[in-house]
């Protein structure tokens, strides 16, 4: 990074007159700055942030927040980790870092040289802080974002003079789908700008969608093309994802480009309108080979279409990332405890035939994993699985939704018209979550959708065969909320083919066992393990938030692990974590006995000892009180 080059900027002369401008007249003349800082400085003025300021009331996310948003976000980070690594290497040794920020500007991950990242820590660039203009004025992960394009923002750009020892280069992180999912940022010295870093930001950008790309619509109908032979296959191919009925689902930026899309028309627009031959095409399956062909604006383009594993069945949409599928994807979820392994065996059985699952359990049990695995091992696992939250639609829009609807339905809705959730899951697994939150108005619908298996798009248009295996959710007891009134009886019947109840954390066995392999999952290689006293806390806390309390906790838990350390403590697990275990700690429980009662007195003992007598420092390691410590230990923890 360090080039010698001078940096090809606006020089500070301009910089300060531009300031002047803004101050006084509310923005700056065209010419002065590049027109996108020149539209983020008048933003960040407009937030009211003062350029010599601090940055009062900028948010900053608890640990627990930030595993949260690592949860929310894990498909875009699992994609993100590899490519910042590489970015990394690129960047070693040159004062500067690699950031990932989420769509809201909050930061998931870093990657640095240590004293830079130290440096950059006190600005705030660092995990759960957030960079979004509103709070930080210009600067590269905020302004990439809100102009939804690739920029640099170097030293006095940054509209907050404290931010101006950094040089960042910033791009967009888009989906498929055409959703802006947050930013990828390279984030330096000033002295260290080089021009090509922008360059670097945005490959790795594009690294990141298609992988995105490739994980979401594995299985389906796809086109790749590219100006040269030997573009297709590479990051720089254009990709479009096409349903059954012809509907572009999916699209990279590069294919958006080539067609002269935005990325509002994804899902709005069938490829027949915008690419008639391409259409014509992929109406003749046939072997994946490269051909020439006019491309959509004219000028010849090289094409190669996938058109998916299952043909012939329907080529439909994979919403979710697509995990690789052990041999038996239900094997995998069985770490010991008989409750939930006789729901893994009966599952087994009726995997592949048209019974309804209806999986029922705690909310965090792992439903929706479990619904993933029955589809993985069954013999649609290269169709979609595609999981419908029935809770969080609103009730006027649940039909269109699951439904879809045909162009100009109803007002508001998109001109072209939606193929809806239900067709999406063609030739797949459907997964209808939260199934017990469905308004009783809806269910005599869907119940006949179910029974006729096809469904009419909303608005007329002819009806569609529907073909998938249905799997229902519901952390709700549905047989009471049906002699309630509140769900329909002939619906539960045909939803019911088989009842599985997932048995909450608290009442699992296996508890080590799941630790042992989640600790493995989240940090390979590393043989990690927790400390003494968490273990008992762990196995002796209730665990409401069941399985995801568990895995967001001991993700954050490895997120904190300083490099080389492999021993998970007290210090490691997020705050209110922390508090809810200490509270319900064995080593706080009156009611303990014999083996168990000697065993924590011992360990207190040895942490008294380690601490030299130190009691509160005894008390903090062990997660209790000094009250309790004393109390438990009588007369040997000295006052
Ligand atoms: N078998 C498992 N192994 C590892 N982690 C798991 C497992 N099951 C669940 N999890 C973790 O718990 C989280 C929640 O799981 P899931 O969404 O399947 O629960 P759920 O029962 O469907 O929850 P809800 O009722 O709130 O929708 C997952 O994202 C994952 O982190």
């Amino acid at each position: 990074m360090h080039s010698g080059t001078p940096p090809a900027r606006t020089t500070s002369v301009a910089l300060r007159q531009a300031r002047r401008q803004l101050l006084d007249q509310g923005d700056v003349a065209a010419g002065l700055l590049d027109e996108r800082l020149a539209r983020s400085w008048s933003r960040s003025l407009d937030f009211g942030l003062q350029a010599s300021g601090r940055t009062p009331g900028a948010p900053h996310a608890s640990t627990a927040q930030l595993a949260r948003a690592l949860e929310q976000q894990r498909e875009l980070v699992a994609h993100a980790r590899p490519v910042m690594e590489f970015v990394f290497e690129q960047t070693r040794d040159s004062d500067c870092m690699v950031v990932l920020a989420d769509s809201g500007g909050m930061l998931l991950h870093t990657l640095g040289d240590a004293e830079f990242l130290d440096r950059a820590s006190r600005v705030a660039l660092r995990p759960g802080a957030t960079w979004h203009e509103q709070y930080r004025g210009t600067n590269a992960i905020g302004t990439a974002m809100a102009e939804q394009a690739p920029v640099v923002v170097h030293a006095s750009e940054h509209y907050l003079e404290r931010n101006s020892f950094l040089t960042c280069a910033a791009a967009p992180i888009h989906d498929p789908a055409g959703r802006l999912l947050g930013a990828l940022d390279i984030s330096g010295d000033h002295r260290g700008y080089h021009p090509h870093t922008l360059g670097l930001a945005r490959s790795a950008a594009r690294m990141i969608e298609h992988k995105l790309f490739e994980t979401r619509h594995a299985g389906q109908l796809r086109l790749r093309f590219h100006s040269q032979m030997e573009g297709i296959g590479t990051v720089t191919e254009c990709q479009l994802a096409v349903s059954p009925e012809g509907w572009v689902l999916g699209a990279n930026t590069a294919a958006l480009q080539w067609l002269g899309l935005g990325r509002d028309s994804i899902g709005r627009v069938q490829l027949e309108a915008v690419w008639p031959l391409a259409h014509a095409l992929v109406q003749q399956p046939g072997p994946a080979a490269v051909r020439p062909l006019l491309g959509p604006r004219g000028g010849q383009v090289w094409l190669r279409v996938d058109f998916g594993r299952s043909r012939p069945a329907p080529l439909p949409r994979a919403l979710e990332v697509a995990e690789p599928a052990p041999a038996d994807a239900l094997s995998a979820l069985d770490t010991g405890d008989a409750t939930y392994r006789a729901a893994l065996d009966k599952a087994r059985r009726v995997v592949g035939k048209p019974i309804a699952l209806l999986l029922q359990g705690e909310s965090g049990v792992g439903k929706e994993v479990f619904a993933r695995a029955v589809h993985a091992a069954g013999p649609r696992r290269d169709g979609p699985f595609v999981a419908v939250n029935c809770a969080a639609l609103p009730e006027t829009l649940i039909e269109a939704e699951l439904f879809g609807y045909s162009p100009g339905a109803f007002t508001g809705a998109r001109r072209e018209g939606s193929p809806g959730r239900l067709r999406e899951a063609q030739g797949g697994t459907l997964l209808l979550d939260e199934v017990g939150d469905m308004p009783m108005a809806f269910q005599a619908r869907l119940l006949r959708v179910l029974q006729e298996r096809q469904v009419q798009p909303l608005g007329g248009g002819k009806a569609v065969a529907l073909d998938f295996n249905l799997v229902c959710a519901t952390h709700r007891q549905l047989r009471e909320e049906m002699q309630a009134g509140r769900f329909r009886e002939d619906l539960y019947y045909r939803i019911n083919g088989l009842t599985l109840l997932l048995p909450p954390l608290r009442e699992r066995s296996d508890q080590s066992a799941l630790i042992g392999r989640l600790l493995g999952t989240l940090a390979p290689g590393q043989a990690l393990q927790l400390a003494p006293e968490l273990v008992t806390a762990f196995l002796h806390f209730n665990w409401p938030g069941n399985l995801r309390q568990l895995a967001n906790g001991l993700r954050t838990a490895c997120a904190l692990l300083d490099e080389g350390e492999t021993m998970i403590d007290w210090q490691h697990l997020p705050d209110d974590l922390a508090q809810d275990l200490r509270q319900t700690s064995v080593l706080a429980d009156p009611g303990l006995d014999g083996p168990l009662r000697a065993q924590s007195v011992r360990t207190m003992e040895r942490v008294l000892q380690q601490c030299n007598g130190n009691v509160s420092e005894a008390a903090r390691q062990l997660g209790v009180s000094r009250n309790t410590l004393y109390r438990k230990l009588g007369g040997s923890a000295g006052r």
